[in-house]
């Protein structure tokens, strides 16, 4: 790694960082805020785009590179070693007179918990393609999460300047893939063969840049033909797909006498409109390693893409006092665990006490700041709309929701009830924020000796803080304790993470699919318990029903059953009591009959309830398990096991010996399509067949192939499968 270069650059943060203390220096016009995230499939150029943007908005005077070690946003030592983006990064730069918050995501599908916190609290993003490759899988995944959280967001073509790049081919696969109108901004500039500058359709100006300055000048029809035509015709492309889009926009290309006379100013307006309500996408390129193309993508993030006060602040029911959602929790050396929040409403104030709703719990906050990336700039207070980074806070965690104290929170929450009808809105605002994805793999952790067993705890439980999809368990029955993770390079990860930050060489066990159980049979079930203290006697009677279901259709387990018999006595069941039951059952669910793994796909109901004077929550929890488990052993279970997606990008000699390595590990091939001159070959295969399999996908292809995946469902397999899962989980 080049050393002397990262210092220069860190340095370079903190001077800049000095001149720039205290809150009032930052914007708080709320219109010239951008919170935004980069996402992409792995390697499309998302670090080194925001290394770009940096450089440009003159917070760094030195550009890294991701092969160099020395990017800004990669700063931790395994995704410099490794190349990659593990942890998502927040950086804070302005850039014409706008204050751009900005999150560099992780490509990879084990780190896309990472992804899924960001979205929860972003306004809008740029997603970026690898030219030449276009829509690729983990492409797909960002782009349904970007959905979920009706993230307007513009298409960023990277790498250009490759020979293979293909900015319509992308367009048709953004197109065909989400079903998104594309709304091509710009063209490429090409001089002898070589990508060399931008053409721009709006204004039908050339853009070539260099690496102190863009500059612009006007295409003239006499002295460059060529282009000046296909700027003219995109042009006009673009205002007939706008007019096809907008009603309005339609209406003044009506009454202008000719396109040309279509003001470039009318056409932004309108993109901005579009892309808001996420009607089409617009689609800028460049090549961020050549320094092309990035500075008009910044300008166009202030043009399109929108600003916390365009969106719909669901949060709004808070008024002016504080409303912040946590988002990110790193661990720092000196300042301990610093806590990422979204401002929402209000203003927070450093040392300021918070109530954390979602804990129900008042904590002191510490110092205040804003990052970029592993530095921090300490400020006195911050406004609503920002990302702020918060110390001190000790309870707090991934996805809680914060206020100023308990009775605003409850004022909030009384106006957002009685104000709609909406129980999915007041879960959204109230609810946590983000949804965890499911582990699939999982294996045990030891410390090297006894010594280290305290700190390795202390290491898992700071490890688990910061990353909701790993889950850390003790089994009491074995004494082990058992990590479960999104992948193999999750896992990997975790443990170089335990021995460089916290100096504990752990030993991991052999890596296990995670397997679930569901229900074969619907079964029903009565029981009832007592329990003498001194001489009273304490009463509870459940009454429920398991019913296997193809997948966990409803976002609560827990049914209550309506009919007539059981409403009324379900009438009026205590809150407490409600999660009482549902602990119950969560217990019930996490070990099955069989093989002692989760159960899923299976719906529990309640029928009955009665509970006698004084009768412990604790109590109905333990009645509610004991009776569920009595009935899953009744039901009977089948074994699921976690079925993958694999996107294989292969040159066409290696296809079939691929094709025959699959065919072995008992894959369905869905598709082989050509892709520049390799093929790309779509297909599901257990995960029980993929241990390993990037290092064999390299042997067998002489590392010419690279594939990525994710978890598509959970799937019964054959009756021999079955037994071998068996086998494989009890020799663990
Ligand atoms: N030819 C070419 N290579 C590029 C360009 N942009 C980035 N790269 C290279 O592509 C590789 C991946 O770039 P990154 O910026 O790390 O990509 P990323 O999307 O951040 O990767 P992950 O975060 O690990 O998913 C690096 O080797 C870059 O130098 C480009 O415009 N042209």
């Amino acid at each position: 790694m080049n050393i002397s270069k990262r210092m220069k650059q860190l340095m370079c943060i903190s001077k800049r960082s000095r001149n720039f203390c205290s809150s009032n220096q930052w914007n708080n016009d709320i219109n010239k805020i951008r919170n935004i995230g980069i996402l992409a499939h792995i390697d499309a150029g998302k670090t080194t785009t925001t290394e770009r943007m940096l450089y440009y908005s003159g917070k760094i005077h030195h550009m890294g590179e991701v092969h160099h070690g020395n990017t800004v946003t990669d700063y931790m030592t395994q995704e410099r070693e490794r190349g990659i983006t593990i942890k998502s990064a927040a950086v804070t730069f302005k850039w014409k007179g706008h204050q751009f918050n900005l999150i560099d995501t992780p490509g990879h599908i084990d780190f896309t918990m990472e992804v899924e916190e960001t979205l929860s609290v972003l306004d809008s993003a740029i997603v970026i393609l690898d030219a030449s490759a276009g829509v690729e899988a983990q492409t797909v995944t960002v782009w349904r999460q970007a959905d979920r959280y009706k993230i307007p967001r513009l298409v960023y073509i990277n790498k250009m300047d490759r020979a293979d790049a293909n900015l319509e081919s992308c367009c048709t696969s953004i197109e065909k893939k989400f079903g998104s109108p594309t709304l091509c901004l710009q063209l490429p500039l090409m001089e002898n063969g070589k990508f060399v500058g931008l053409i721009d359709i709006l204004t039908l100006e050339k853009l070539v840049p260099s690496k102190e300055k863009l500059t612009r000048t006007l295409l003239i029809e006499q002295e460059d033909l060529r282009n000046w035509t296909a700027a003219k015709n995109a042009r006009s492309v673009l205002v007939d797909r706008l007019t096809d889009l907008d009603d309005n926009f339609a209406n003044l290309v009506i009454s202008a006498d000719s396109i040309d006379h279509i003001q470039t100013t009318e056409i932004s307006k309108t993109l901005w409109k579009i892309t808001a309500k996420q009607d089409a996408t617009p689609v800028l390129c460049g090549s961020s390693y050549k320094n092309i193309g990035v500075e008009p993508l910044m300008d166009a993030v202030i043009l399109y893409l929108t600003s916390p006060k365009d969106g719909n602040n669901i949060y709004s029911c808070f008024k002016n006092s504080l409303c912040a959602r946590a988002f990110k929790i790193i661990h720092d050396k000196q300042r301990g665990p610093l806590v990422f929040l979204r401002i929402y409403c209000g203003e927070f104030k450093q040392g300021q006490k918070i109530y954390n709703i979602t804990k129900d719990c008042t904590e002191h906050s510490g110092r205040l700041y804003i990052a970029y990336a592993d530095e921090f700039q300490e400020i006195g207070s911050m406004q609503n709309g920002n990302i702020a980074v918060v110390s001190g806070l000790k309870v707090t965690t991934v996805g809680d929701l914060i206020s100023q104290s308990a009775p605003s929170a409850q004022r909030a929450k009384d106006e957002v009830i009685s104000s709609t009808k909406d129980n999915e809105l007041v879960d959204r605002i109230f609810g946590t924020g983000t949804k965890i994805p499911e582990p699939v793999f999982f294996c045990s952790i030891e410390p090297p000796s006894l010594a280290y067993e305290k700190q390795l705890d202390q290491a898992l439980s700071e490890l688990q803080r910061e990353d909701p999809s790993l889950k850390v368990t003790h089994e009491p029955e074995t004494g082990q304790t058992v990590l479960a993770g999104m992948g193999e390079l999750h896992l990997e990860i975790i443990k170089d993470r335990i021995l460089k930050e916290y100096k504990i060489n752990a030993e991991l066990g052999a890596l296990q699919i995670a397997y679930c159980e569901t229900p074969t049979n619907s079964v029903s079930h009565e029981i009832t318990n007592e329990v003498r203290v001194g001489s009273t006697k304490h009463l509870v009677t459940v009454s429920l029903s398991i019913v296997p279901k193809s997948v966990d259709e409803e976002k609560e387990v827990l049914k209550l059953d309506r009919s007539s018999e059981a409403a009324s006595n379900l009438a009026n069941i205590h809150h407490r009591t409600l999660q009482a039951i549902k602990q119950g059952i969560k217990v019930a669910l996490t070990h099955g009959p069989r093989i002692n793994c989760k159960v899923i796909n299976a719906q529990v109901v309640l029928h009955k309830l009665e509970i006698g004077r004084g009768t412990s929550e604790t109590m109905v929890s333990a009645t509610v398990t004991q009776c569920l488990q009595k009935m899953l052993k009744e039901a009977g279970t089948t074994i699921l096991e976690p079925i993958m997606f694999l996107e294989i990008v292969s040159t066409e000699e290696s296809i079939s010996t691929i094709l025959a390595d699959l065919g072995r590990r008992r894959a369905s091939i869905l598709n082989v399509t050509v892709r520049g001159i390799g093929k790309i070959i779509t297909c599901e295969a257990p995960l029980s067949e993929l241990l390993g399999y990037s290092t064999v996908l390299r042997t067998i292809t002489s590392g010419t192939a690279s594939f990525s995946m994710e978890f598509s469902e959970y799937r019964a397999m054959s009756a021999v499968n079955e037994m071998k899962a068996i086998e494989n989980v009890r020799g663990f």
